[in-house]
Protein backbone atom coordinates (compact mmCIF):
# COMPACT_ATOMS: atom_id res chain seq x y z
CA UNK A 1 0.00 0.00 0.00
CA UNK A 2 2.95 2.50 0.83
CA UNK A 3 3.88 1.96 -2.99
CA UNK A 4 0.91 2.81 -4.13
CA UNK A 5 0.50 5.59 -2.30
CA UNK A 6 4.13 6.82 -3.27
CA UNK A 7 3.82 6.13 -6.84
CA UNK A 8 0.72 8.45 -6.32
CA UNK A 9 2.38 11.17 -4.53
CA UNK A 10 4.53 11.06 -7.75
CA UNK A 11 2.30 10.62 -10.32
CA UNK A 12 0.52 13.80 -10.09
CA UNK A 13 -0.55 15.39 -13.41
CA UNK A 14 -1.03 12.54 -15.52
CA UNK A 15 -4.73 13.58 -17.04
CA UNK A 16 -7.45 11.93 -15.06
CA UNK A 17 -8.70 9.89 -17.39
CA UNK A 18 -5.95 7.90 -18.13
CA UNK A 19 -5.27 6.09 -14.52
CA UNK A 20 -2.90 3.18 -14.33
CA UNK A 21 -4.65 0.13 -15.33
CA UNK A 22 -4.72 -2.15 -12.86
CA UNK A 23 -2.51 -5.08 -13.92
CA UNK A 24 0.17 -2.95 -14.13
CA UNK A 25 -0.53 -1.46 -10.57
CA UNK A 26 -0.43 -5.10 -9.53
CA UNK A 27 3.26 -5.48 -11.46
CA UNK A 28 4.60 -2.77 -9.52
CA UNK A 29 3.30 -4.03 -5.92
CA UNK A 30 6.62 -6.00 -4.54
CA UNK A 31 5.73 -5.25 -0.40
CA UNK A 32 3.52 -6.48 1.90
CA UNK A 33 0.12 -4.25 1.65
CA UNK A 34 0.06 -4.00 6.00
CA UNK A 35 2.67 -1.13 5.47
CA UNK A 36 1.29 1.13 2.85
CA UNK A 37 -1.10 3.64 3.06
CA UNK A 38 -4.60 3.65 1.98
CA UNK A 39 -5.99 5.19 -1.23
CA UNK A 40 -9.25 5.71 -1.27
CA UNK A 41 -10.09 6.77 -4.76
CA UNK A 42 -8.43 3.65 -6.13
CA UNK A 43 -10.93 0.72 -6.54
CA UNK A 44 -8.42 -1.64 -7.29
CA UNK A 45 -6.60 -0.67 -4.14
CA UNK A 46 -9.53 -0.32 -2.16
CA UNK A 47 -11.25 -3.56 -3.08
CA UNK A 48 -8.24 -5.41 -1.73
CA UNK A 49 -7.77 -3.46 0.95
CA UNK A 50 -11.22 -4.17 2.35
CA UNK A 51 -10.78 -7.48 1.18
CA UNK A 52 -7.90 -7.85 3.21
CA UNK A 53 -9.44 -5.92 6.24
CA UNK A 54 -6.64 -3.64 6.26
CA UNK A 55 -5.94 -0.34 7.28
CA UNK A 56 -8.12 1.24 4.16
CA UNK A 57 -11.19 -0.46 6.25
CA UNK A 58 -10.57 2.54 8.68
CA UNK A 59 -10.67 4.89 6.43
CA UNK A 60 -13.35 6.84 4.77
CA UNK A 61 -14.12 8.25 1.63
CA UNK A 62 -12.03 11.33 1.85
CA UNK A 63 -9.75 10.16 3.82
CA UNK A 64 -6.34 10.57 1.77
CA UNK A 65 -5.40 13.80 3.61
CA UNK A 66 -6.33 11.95 7.13
CA UNK A 67 -4.24 9.28 6.81
CA UNK A 68 -1.46 10.81 5.81
CA UNK A 69 -1.98 13.82 8.48
CA UNK A 70 0.66 14.08 10.94
CA UNK A 71 3.32 11.53 12.42
CA UNK A 72 1.78 8.72 10.02
CA UNK A 73 3.24 10.42 7.17
CA UNK A 74 6.93 9.60 8.22
CA UNK A 75 5.99 6.39 8.96
CA UNK A 76 4.31 6.12 5.21
CA UNK A 77 6.77 7.75 3.43
CA UNK A 78 10.07 5.56 5.01
CA UNK A 79 9.34 2.14 4.00
CA UNK A 80 7.71 3.82 0.87
CA UNK A 81 11.67 4.85 -0.06
CA UNK A 82 13.15 1.83 0.70
CA UNK A 83 11.28 0.14 -2.24
CA UNK A 84 12.13 3.18 -4.39
CA UNK A 85 15.38 2.45 -5.21
CA UNK A 86 13.81 -1.02 -7.06
CA UNK A 87 12.12 1.25 -9.13
CA UNK A 88 14.74 3.70 -10.08
CA UNK A 89 13.36 6.75 -8.26
CA UNK A 90 14.91 9.50 -5.81
CA UNK A 91 11.91 10.29 -3.36
CA UNK A 92 10.56 13.75 -2.41
CA UNK A 93 11.17 15.15 0.93
CA UNK A 94 8.52 15.36 3.56
CA UNK A 95 7.27 18.28 2.64
CA UNK A 96 7.10 17.85 -0.86
CA UNK A 97 5.14 14.48 -0.37
CA UNK A 98 2.71 16.87 1.69
CA UNK A 99 2.46 18.83 -0.84
CA UNK A 100 2.11 15.99 -3.66
CA UNK A 101 -0.29 14.73 -1.27
CA UNK A 102 -3.04 17.52 -1.72
CA UNK A 103 -2.55 17.84 -4.75
CA UNK A 104 -2.77 13.83 -5.20
CA UNK A 105 -6.54 14.58 -3.65
CA UNK A 106 -7.32 17.23 -5.97
CA UNK A 107 -6.62 16.05 -9.29
CA UNK A 108 -7.11 11.97 -8.03
CA UNK A 109 -5.20 10.68 -11.26
CA UNK A 110 -1.89 8.82 -10.91
CA UNK A 111 0.62 10.01 -13.54
CA UNK A 112 4.51 9.89 -14.51
CA UNK A 113 7.10 10.39 -11.98
CA UNK A 114 9.31 13.44 -13.07
CA UNK A 115 9.54 15.19 -9.98
CA UNK A 116 11.93 12.75 -8.84
CA UNK A 117 14.28 12.91 -11.35
CA UNK A 118 17.87 13.78 -10.56
CA UNK A 119 18.79 17.01 -12.94
CA UNK A 120 22.22 15.50 -13.73
CA UNK A 121 20.08 13.39 -16.30
CA UNK A 122 20.80 14.77 -19.57
CA UNK A 123 17.36 16.42 -21.15
CA UNK A 124 17.43 13.25 -23.73
CA UNK A 125 16.91 10.68 -20.82
CA UNK A 126 14.43 12.13 -18.97
CA UNK A 127 11.64 10.00 -18.29
CA UNK A 128 8.47 9.93 -20.57
CA UNK A 129 5.02 9.09 -20.21
CA UNK A 130 4.62 5.12 -19.73
CA UNK A 131 6.66 2.77 -17.57
CA UNK A 132 9.59 2.37 -19.12
CA UNK A 133 11.16 5.58 -17.77
CA UNK A 134 11.58 3.76 -14.58
CA UNK A 135 14.55 2.28 -15.59
CA UNK A 136 16.67 5.56 -15.96
CA UNK A 137 19.85 5.36 -14.11
CA UNK A 138 19.17 5.95 -10.36
CA UNK A 139 21.45 6.39 -7.56
CA UNK A 140 21.24 4.08 -4.60
CA UNK A 141 18.38 4.43 -1.74
CA UNK A 142 19.38 5.10 1.55
CA UNK A 143 17.74 2.98 4.34
CA UNK A 144 16.32 5.78 6.47
CA UNK A 145 14.14 8.97 6.86
CA UNK A 146 17.26 10.84 7.85
CA UNK A 147 19.35 9.42 5.42
CA UNK A 148 16.65 9.75 2.75
CA UNK A 149 16.26 13.61 3.71
CA UNK A 150 20.30 14.24 3.38
CA UNK A 151 20.74 12.41 0.21
CA UNK A 152 17.96 14.59 -0.86
CA UNK A 153 19.53 17.43 0.26
CA UNK A 154 23.02 16.98 -1.68
CA UNK A 155 21.50 15.42 -4.88
CA UNK A 156 19.03 18.50 -5.31
CA UNK A 157 20.92 21.18 -6.72
CA UNK A 158 20.11 24.71 -5.99
CA UNK A 159 21.48 26.06 -9.18
CA UNK A 160 21.10 24.54 -12.63
CA UNK A 161 23.78 22.28 -13.71
CA UNK A 162 26.25 23.51 -16.49
CA UNK A 163 26.23 21.07 -19.69
CA UNK A 164 30.02 21.33 -21.82
CA UNK A 165 29.42 23.38 -24.53
CA UNK A 166 29.98 20.19 -27.09
CA UNK A 167 26.87 18.48 -26.03
CA UNK A 168 25.00 22.13 -26.33
CA UNK A 169 23.86 21.36 -29.90
CA UNK A 170 21.79 24.11 -31.04
CA UNK A 171 22.66 26.76 -28.32
CA UNK A 172 23.51 29.99 -28.96
CA UNK A 173 26.45 30.68 -26.15
CA UNK A 174 29.23 27.50 -25.05
CA UNK A 175 27.44 26.54 -21.91
CA UNK A 176 24.07 26.97 -20.61
CA UNK A 177 21.67 25.78 -18.07
CA UNK A 178 19.81 22.09 -18.87
CA UNK A 179 16.35 22.59 -19.53
CA UNK A 180 14.25 19.57 -19.73
CA UNK A 181 11.93 20.05 -23.04
CA UNK A 182 9.19 22.28 -22.86
CA UNK A 183 5.93 20.58 -21.89
CA UNK A 184 8.00 18.51 -19.30
CA UNK A 185 9.34 21.23 -16.53
CA UNK A 186 8.99 19.79 -13.23
CA UNK A 187 6.11 21.22 -11.02
CA UNK A 188 8.07 22.11 -8.47
CA UNK A 189 10.33 24.03 -6.86
CA UNK A 190 14.07 24.00 -7.04
CA UNK A 191 15.75 23.10 -3.67
CA UNK A 192 12.95 21.21 -2.38
CA UNK A 193 10.54 23.74 -0.97
CA UNK A 194 7.12 23.51 -2.50
CA UNK A 195 6.34 26.64 -1.13
CA UNK A 196 9.02 28.55 -3.64
CA UNK A 197 8.24 29.77 -7.21
CA UNK A 198 10.61 27.69 -10.02
CA UNK A 199 12.78 30.05 -11.37
CA UNK A 200 11.91 30.83 -14.84
CA UNK A 201 14.10 28.91 -17.23
CA UNK A 202 15.21 29.82 -21.25
CA UNK A 203 13.86 27.16 -23.53
CA UNK A 204 16.66 25.88 -25.66
CA UNK A 205 16.26 27.13 -29.08
CA UNK A 206 17.34 25.56 -32.32
CA UNK A 207 20.12 27.62 -33.75
CA UNK A 208 19.67 30.53 -35.81
CA UNK A 209 17.06 31.61 -32.63
CA UNK A 210 18.21 33.87 -30.00
CA UNK A 211 16.03 35.14 -26.95
CA UNK A 212 15.89 38.59 -25.45
CA UNK A 213 14.14 41.89 -26.28
CA UNK A 214 15.12 43.15 -29.93
CA UNK A 215 18.67 45.09 -29.94
CA UNK A 216 17.96 47.72 -32.22
CA UNK A 217 20.82 49.69 -33.33
CA UNK A 218 21.20 53.37 -33.00
CA UNK A 219 21.00 54.85 -36.16
CA UNK A 220 24.23 56.34 -37.50
CA UNK A 221 24.49 60.08 -37.02
CA UNK A 222 25.60 61.18 -40.61
CA UNK A 223 27.53 64.99 -40.32
CA UNK A 224 25.95 66.72 -43.36
CA UNK A 225 28.76 69.24 -44.23
CA UNK A 226 27.11 72.88 -44.23
CA UNK A 227 27.00 73.79 -47.95
CA UNK A 228 27.33 76.87 -49.20
CA UNK A 229 24.87 79.14 -50.42
CA UNK A 230 26.29 78.08 -54.61
CA UNK A 231 25.01 74.58 -54.04
CA UNK A 232 22.40 74.90 -51.75
CA UNK A 233 21.44 77.36 -54.60
CA UNK A 234 22.34 74.83 -57.58
CA UNK A 235 20.94 71.95 -55.80
CA UNK A 236 17.21 73.66 -55.53
CA UNK A 237 17.47 75.14 -59.28
CA UNK A 238 18.53 70.98 -60.21
CA UNK A 239 15.67 70.32 -62.02
CA UNK A 240 15.43 73.75 -63.74
CA UNK A 241 18.91 73.12 -65.01
CA UNK A 242 18.48 69.43 -65.49
CA UNK A 243 15.65 69.46 -67.46
CA UNK A 244 17.34 72.45 -69.51
CA UNK A 245 20.48 71.14 -70.03
CA UNK A 246 19.18 67.82 -70.81
CA UNK A 247 16.83 68.82 -73.87
CA UNK A 248 19.46 71.04 -74.92
CA UNK A 249 22.26 68.64 -74.96
CA UNK A 250 19.37 66.59 -77.17
CA UNK A 251 19.22 69.04 -79.44
CA UNK A 252 22.89 69.40 -80.49
CA UNK A 253 24.23 65.81 -80.12
CA UNK A 254 25.79 65.66 -84.29
CA UNK A 255 24.13 68.92 -85.41
CA UNK A 256 25.58 71.99 -87.08
CA UNK A 257 24.47 74.90 -86.37
CA UNK A 258 21.88 76.22 -88.76
CA UNK A 259 18.33 77.69 -88.91
CA UNK A 260 16.57 75.09 -87.90
CA UNK A 261 18.21 74.01 -85.12
CA UNK A 262 18.61 77.87 -84.12
CA UNK A 263 14.39 77.64 -84.02
CA UNK A 264 14.11 74.65 -81.98
CA UNK A 265 16.12 76.38 -79.54
CA UNK A 266 14.13 79.00 -79.35
CA UNK A 267 11.06 77.04 -78.63
CA UNK A 268 13.09 75.05 -76.22
CA UNK A 269 14.04 78.26 -73.76
CA UNK A 270 10.53 79.76 -74.48
CA UNK A 271 8.70 76.29 -73.04
CA UNK A 272 11.44 76.54 -70.12
CA UNK A 273 9.64 79.99 -68.88
CA UNK A 274 12.78 82.15 -69.74
CA UNK A 275 10.62 84.24 -71.83
CA UNK A 276 10.77 85.12 -75.46
CA UNK A 277 13.20 88.29 -75.07
CA UNK A 278 15.82 86.09 -73.44
CA UNK A 279 15.34 83.19 -75.70
CA UNK A 280 16.59 85.15 -78.82
CA UNK A 281 19.31 86.82 -77.29
CA UNK A 282 20.82 83.86 -76.31
CA UNK A 283 19.91 81.97 -80.70
CA UNK A 284 21.07 85.64 -81.93
CA UNK A 285 24.71 85.24 -79.30
CA UNK A 286 24.87 81.49 -80.64
CA UNK A 287 24.51 82.09 -84.23
CA UNK A 288 26.41 85.13 -84.77
CA UNK A 289 29.40 82.74 -82.61
CA UNK A 290 28.72 79.47 -84.30
CA UNK A 291 26.73 79.72 -87.54
CA UNK A 292 26.81 76.93 -89.67
CA UNK A 293 29.85 75.04 -87.31
CA UNK A 294 29.69 71.78 -84.92
CA UNK A 295 27.91 72.62 -81.81
CA UNK A 296 28.01 70.63 -78.55
CA UNK A 297 25.32 71.03 -75.73
CA UNK A 298 27.90 72.36 -73.33
CA UNK A 299 28.39 75.38 -76.31
CA UNK A 300 25.15 76.43 -76.00
CA UNK A 301 24.94 76.19 -72.01
CA UNK A 302 27.38 78.35 -71.53
CA UNK A 303 26.24 80.80 -73.75
CA UNK A 304 22.91 80.75 -72.26
CA UNK A 305 24.21 81.43 -69.03
CA UNK A 306 26.31 84.21 -69.98
CA UNK A 307 23.30 86.05 -71.66
CA UNK A 308 20.95 85.16 -68.35
CA UNK A 309 23.56 86.87 -66.64
CA UNK A 310 22.90 89.78 -68.37
CA UNK A 311 19.28 90.16 -68.28
CA UNK A 312 19.51 89.67 -64.18
CA UNK A 313 22.68 92.05 -63.42
CA UNK A 314 20.23 95.47 -63.76
CA UNK A 315 17.94 93.55 -61.61
CA UNK A 316 20.19 91.68 -58.53
CA UNK A 317 19.71 95.16 -56.33
CA UNK A 318 20.22 94.75 -52.68
CA UNK A 319 17.17 95.98 -50.58
CA UNK A 320 17.88 99.39 -49.79
CA UNK A 321 16.88 100.18 -45.88
CA UNK A 322 16.93 104.05 -45.43
CA UNK A 323 16.82 103.55 -41.39
CA UNK A 324 16.56 107.61 -41.17
CA UNK A 325 12.79 106.64 -41.09
CA UNK A 326 12.65 104.65 -37.92
CA UNK A 327 11.22 102.64 -39.07
CA UNK A 328 11.76 101.71 -42.56
CA UNK A 329 8.21 100.13 -43.26
CA UNK A 330 8.11 97.13 -45.73
CA UNK A 331 4.85 95.81 -46.70
CA UNK A 332 4.47 92.87 -48.15
CA UNK A 333 2.00 91.56 -50.64
CA UNK A 334 1.63 88.60 -52.82
CA UNK A 335 -0.97 86.42 -53.87
CA UNK A 336 -2.39 83.33 -51.06
CA UNK A 337 0.96 80.91 -50.52
CA UNK A 338 3.59 82.81 -52.30
CA UNK A 339 5.18 82.52 -49.03
CA UNK A 340 4.55 86.08 -47.92
CA UNK A 341 4.47 85.00 -44.18
CA UNK A 342 8.16 82.41 -44.23
CA UNK A 343 9.91 84.89 -45.92
CA UNK A 344 8.81 87.89 -43.70
CA UNK A 345 10.17 85.42 -40.86
CA UNK A 346 13.53 84.77 -42.80
CA UNK A 347 14.10 88.59 -43.13
CA UNK A 348 13.15 89.58 -39.89
CA UNK A 349 15.82 86.62 -38.39
CA UNK A 350 18.68 88.24 -40.89
CA UNK A 351 17.96 91.86 -39.68
CA UNK A 352 17.53 91.11 -36.12
CA UNK A 353 20.49 89.20 -36.33
CA UNK A 354 22.64 92.15 -37.53
CA UNK A 355 21.15 93.72 -34.68
CA UNK A 356 18.77 95.46 -35.86
CA UNK A 357 15.46 96.14 -33.40
CA UNK A 358 12.42 94.41 -36.18
CA UNK A 359 8.63 94.87 -35.37
CA UNK A 360 6.40 92.48 -37.36
CA UNK A 361 2.36 93.11 -37.81
CA UNK A 362 0.15 90.21 -38.67
CA UNK A 363 -1.87 92.57 -41.04
CA UNK A 364 -3.19 89.17 -42.61
CA UNK A 365 -6.48 89.26 -40.76
CA UNK A 366 -8.16 87.00 -42.49
CA UNK A 367 -6.43 83.74 -41.82
CA UNK A 368 -5.92 83.19 -37.72
CA UNK A 369 -3.15 80.72 -38.72
CA UNK A 370 -1.50 83.45 -40.29
CA UNK A 371 -1.06 85.75 -37.24
CA UNK A 372 -0.31 82.64 -35.36
CA UNK A 373 2.95 81.99 -37.80
CA UNK A 374 3.61 85.40 -37.39
CA UNK A 375 3.69 85.65 -34.11
CA UNK A 376 6.02 82.05 -34.11
CA UNK A 377 8.50 84.21 -36.41
CA UNK A 378 8.60 87.02 -34.06
CA UNK A 379 9.33 84.66 -31.46
CA UNK A 380 11.81 83.02 -32.85
CA UNK A 381 13.67 86.04 -34.34
CA UNK A 382 13.15 87.59 -31.16
CA UNK A 383 11.25 91.07 -33.11
CA UNK A 384 8.38 92.70 -31.55
CA UNK A 385 4.49 91.52 -32.50
CA UNK A 386 1.83 93.36 -33.25
CA UNK A 387 -1.59 91.55 -34.06
CA UNK A 388 -5.60 91.64 -33.52
CA UNK A 389 -8.27 89.61 -33.84
CA UNK A 390 -9.29 87.64 -36.70
CA UNK A 391 -11.44 89.64 -39.65
CA UNK A 392 -10.19 93.22 -38.37
CA UNK A 393 -9.09 96.02 -40.37
CA UNK A 394 -6.02 95.19 -41.69
CA UNK A 395 -5.11 99.11 -42.28
CA UNK A 396 -6.02 99.77 -38.69
CA UNK A 397 -3.71 97.51 -37.77
CA UNK A 398 -1.14 98.81 -39.94
CA UNK A 399 -1.64 101.98 -38.70
CA UNK A 400 -1.11 100.86 -35.07
CA UNK A 401 1.68 98.87 -36.18
CA UNK A 402 3.66 102.38 -37.83
CA UNK A 403 2.79 104.46 -34.49
CA UNK A 404 3.93 101.59 -32.24
CA UNK A 405 7.31 100.99 -33.88
CA UNK A 406 7.91 104.42 -33.88
CA UNK A 407 6.99 104.84 -30.76
CA UNK A 408 9.83 102.05 -29.35
CA UNK A 409 12.30 103.09 -32.06
CA UNK A 410 12.21 100.13 -34.33
CA UNK A 411 14.54 100.19 -37.18
CA UNK A 412 12.18 98.02 -39.77
CA UNK A 413 8.61 97.83 -39.13
CA UNK A 414 7.48 94.76 -41.99
CA UNK A 415 3.82 94.38 -42.55
CA UNK A 416 2.30 91.44 -43.65
CA UNK A 417 -0.88 91.40 -45.70
CA UNK A 418 -3.44 88.80 -46.98
CA UNK A 419 -3.74 87.72 -50.24
CA UNK A 420 -6.76 86.69 -52.24
CA UNK A 421 -6.28 86.78 -55.86
CA UNK A 422 -10.05 85.45 -56.18
CA UNK A 423 -11.76 88.09 -54.22
CA UNK A 424 -9.41 90.82 -56.41
CA UNK A 425 -11.56 93.77 -56.14
CA UNK A 426 -12.09 93.90 -52.25
CA UNK A 427 -8.17 92.54 -51.83
CA UNK A 428 -6.53 95.83 -53.98
CA UNK A 429 -9.56 97.86 -51.63
CA UNK A 430 -7.87 97.17 -48.66
CA UNK A 431 -4.49 97.33 -49.97
CA UNK A 432 -4.38 100.43 -51.42
CA UNK A 433 -6.25 101.32 -47.72
CA UNK A 434 -2.92 100.18 -45.93
CA UNK A 435 -0.75 102.27 -48.55
CA UNK A 436 -2.88 105.57 -47.59
CA UNK A 437 -3.09 105.05 -43.87
CA UNK A 438 1.02 104.49 -43.93
CA UNK A 439 1.02 107.17 -45.69
CA UNK A 440 -0.94 109.38 -43.53
CA UNK A 441 2.17 109.35 -40.54
CA UNK A 442 4.82 109.17 -43.47
CA UNK A 443 4.18 110.11 -46.90
CA UNK A 444 7.17 108.37 -47.73
CA UNK A 445 5.56 104.42 -46.57
CA UNK A 446 5.84 101.82 -47.16
CA UNK A 447 9.17 103.07 -47.69
CA UNK A 448 9.52 99.37 -49.86
CA UNK A 449 6.67 97.10 -51.10
CA UNK A 450 7.88 93.61 -51.50
CA UNK A 451 5.91 90.84 -53.44
CA UNK A 452 6.62 87.28 -53.10
CA UNK A 453 6.38 85.43 -56.02
CA UNK A 454 6.20 81.36 -56.03
CA UNK A 455 8.20 79.74 -58.83
CA UNK A 456 5.73 77.16 -58.92
CA UNK A 457 3.65 79.28 -60.82
CA UNK A 458 5.54 79.34 -63.83
CA UNK A 459 4.03 82.41 -66.27
CA UNK A 460 0.84 83.06 -64.06
CA UNK A 461 4.08 85.00 -61.75
CA UNK A 462 4.13 87.63 -64.23
CA UNK A 463 0.67 88.85 -64.05
CA UNK A 464 0.72 88.80 -60.48
CA UNK A 465 3.15 91.32 -61.00
CA UNK A 466 1.48 93.46 -63.03
CA UNK A 467 -1.67 93.52 -61.05
CA UNK A 468 0.50 94.13 -57.93
CA UNK A 469 2.40 96.45 -59.09
CA UNK A 470 -0.65 98.94 -59.97
CA UNK A 471 -2.37 98.68 -57.24
CA UNK A 472 0.34 98.75 -54.65
CA UNK A 473 3.23 100.46 -55.76
CA UNK A 474 5.40 97.32 -55.63
CA UNK A 475 9.20 97.92 -56.21
CA UNK A 476 10.90 94.67 -54.86
CA UNK A 477 10.80 90.85 -55.50
CA UNK A 478 11.79 88.19 -53.44
CA UNK A 479 11.10 85.09 -55.76
CA UNK A 480 10.39 81.73 -53.07
CA UNK A 481 9.84 77.65 -53.98
CA UNK A 482 12.82 78.16 -56.70
CA UNK A 483 14.06 74.56 -54.67
CA UNK A 484 12.14 71.50 -56.62
CA UNK A 485 10.48 73.24 -59.53
CA UNK A 486 11.42 73.11 -63.23
CA UNK A 487 10.00 76.27 -63.49
CA UNK A 488 12.80 78.53 -62.01
CA UNK A 489 13.39 79.82 -65.91
CA UNK A 490 10.57 82.20 -65.39
CA UNK A 491 11.89 84.78 -62.90
CA UNK A 492 14.30 85.49 -65.90
CA UNK A 493 11.25 85.99 -68.27
CA UNK A 494 10.02 88.51 -65.02
CA UNK A 495 13.21 90.63 -64.83
CA UNK A 496 13.22 91.17 -68.40
CA UNK A 497 9.57 92.09 -68.44
CA UNK A 498 9.30 94.27 -65.46
CA UNK A 499 12.76 95.12 -64.60
CA UNK A 500 11.93 95.54 -60.87
CA UNK A 501 14.60 94.44 -58.26
CA UNK A 502 15.08 91.32 -57.17
CA UNK A 503 16.27 91.34 -53.41
CA UNK A 504 16.24 87.55 -52.54
CA UNK A 505 15.43 84.07 -53.59
CA UNK A 506 13.92 81.76 -51.12
CA UNK A 507 15.01 77.70 -51.95
CA UNK A 508 13.42 76.00 -49.01
CA UNK A 509 11.56 76.49 -46.07
CA UNK A 510 14.64 77.03 -43.31
CA UNK A 511 15.63 79.93 -42.18
CA UNK A 512 18.13 80.09 -44.13
CA UNK A 513 16.91 79.50 -46.95
CA UNK A 514 16.65 82.72 -47.90
CA UNK A 515 20.06 84.44 -49.54
CA UNK A 516 20.46 87.77 -51.82
CA UNK A 517 19.76 87.30 -55.49
CA UNK A 518 23.21 87.13 -57.39
CA UNK A 519 22.64 87.11 -61.14
CA UNK A 520 25.74 85.15 -61.89
CA UNK A 521 25.08 82.69 -59.50
CA UNK A 522 21.78 82.39 -60.35
CA UNK A 523 22.39 82.23 -64.48
CA UNK A 524 25.34 79.54 -63.84
CA UNK A 525 23.41 77.35 -61.72
CA UNK A 526 20.23 77.50 -64.26
CA UNK A 527 22.50 76.27 -66.59
CA UNK A 528 23.82 73.73 -64.21
CA UNK A 529 27.17 74.93 -64.66
CA UNK A 530 29.74 75.28 -61.51
CA UNK A 531 30.49 79.20 -59.92
N1 LIG B 1 9.91 74.83 -50.66
C1 LIG B 1 9.71 76.09 -50.27
N2 LIG B 1 8.62 76.39 -49.55
C2 LIG B 1 8.42 77.66 -49.15
C3 LIG B 1 9.33 78.68 -49.47
N3 LIG B 1 8.84 79.84 -48.94
C4 LIG B 1 7.68 79.54 -48.33
N4 LIG B 1 7.41 78.23 -48.44
C5 LIG B 1 6.26 77.49 -47.95
O1 LIG B 1 5.10 77.92 -48.66
C6 LIG B 1 3.97 77.78 -47.83
C7 LIG B 1 3.19 79.09 -47.83
O2 LIG B 1 3.99 80.04 -47.21
P1 LIG B 1 3.36 81.26 -46.42
O3 LIG B 1 4.50 82.05 -45.90
O4 LIG B 1 2.33 80.82 -45.44
O5 LIG B 1 2.62 81.99 -47.60
P2 LIG B 1 1.69 83.28 -47.49
O6 LIG B 1 1.90 84.02 -48.75
O7 LIG B 1 1.97 84.03 -46.24
O8 LIG B 1 0.28 82.63 -47.44
P3 LIG B 1 -1.09 83.36 -46.96
O9 LIG B 1 -0.86 83.79 -45.56
O10 LIG B 1 -2.11 82.27 -47.09
O11 LIG B 1 -1.34 84.48 -47.89
C8 LIG B 1 4.49 77.40 -46.46
O12 LIG B 1 4.36 76.02 -46.31
C9 LIG B 1 5.96 77.76 -46.52
O13 LIG B 1 6.75 76.97 -45.66
C10 LIG B 1 10.50 78.32 -50.25
O14 LIG B 1 11.36 79.13 -50.61
N5 LIG B 1 10.63 77.01 -50.61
Amino acid sequence: MALSFIKKVFTFGKPAEEPVPAAVERELEPRSRDEDLPVADDPVLAEEMDTAGGPAADIDEGGVEAAVADDDVESAILPAADQLSDLGVVPLSLLEAEAAVEVQAEIQAPVDIVAGIPPSVPPGHLPHKGGDHLETDAPEQPDDLEDVIEKLTEEIPTEPEEIPAEDNVGLESSSQPISPPVGEMPGRAEGGSPAAEPKPQSPVLPKGFATGPKVVEPEPVVLQPKLSWFQRLRNGLARTSSQLTGQITALFTKRKLDDETLQDLEDLLIQADLGVETAMRVTDTLASERYGKDVTGEDVTRIMASEIAKVLKPVAKPLQLDLSHKPHVILVVGVNGTGKTTTIGKLAAKLSGAGLKVMLAAGDTFRAAAIEQLKIWADRTKSEFIGTKLGADAAGLAYDAFEQAKAKKCDVLIVDTAGRLQNKAELMAELEKIVRVLGKLDPDAPHTVLQTLDATTGQNALSQVEIFRNVAGVNGLIMTKLDGTARGGILVAISAKHKLPVYFIGVGEGVEDLEPFEAEDFAHAIAGLGQ
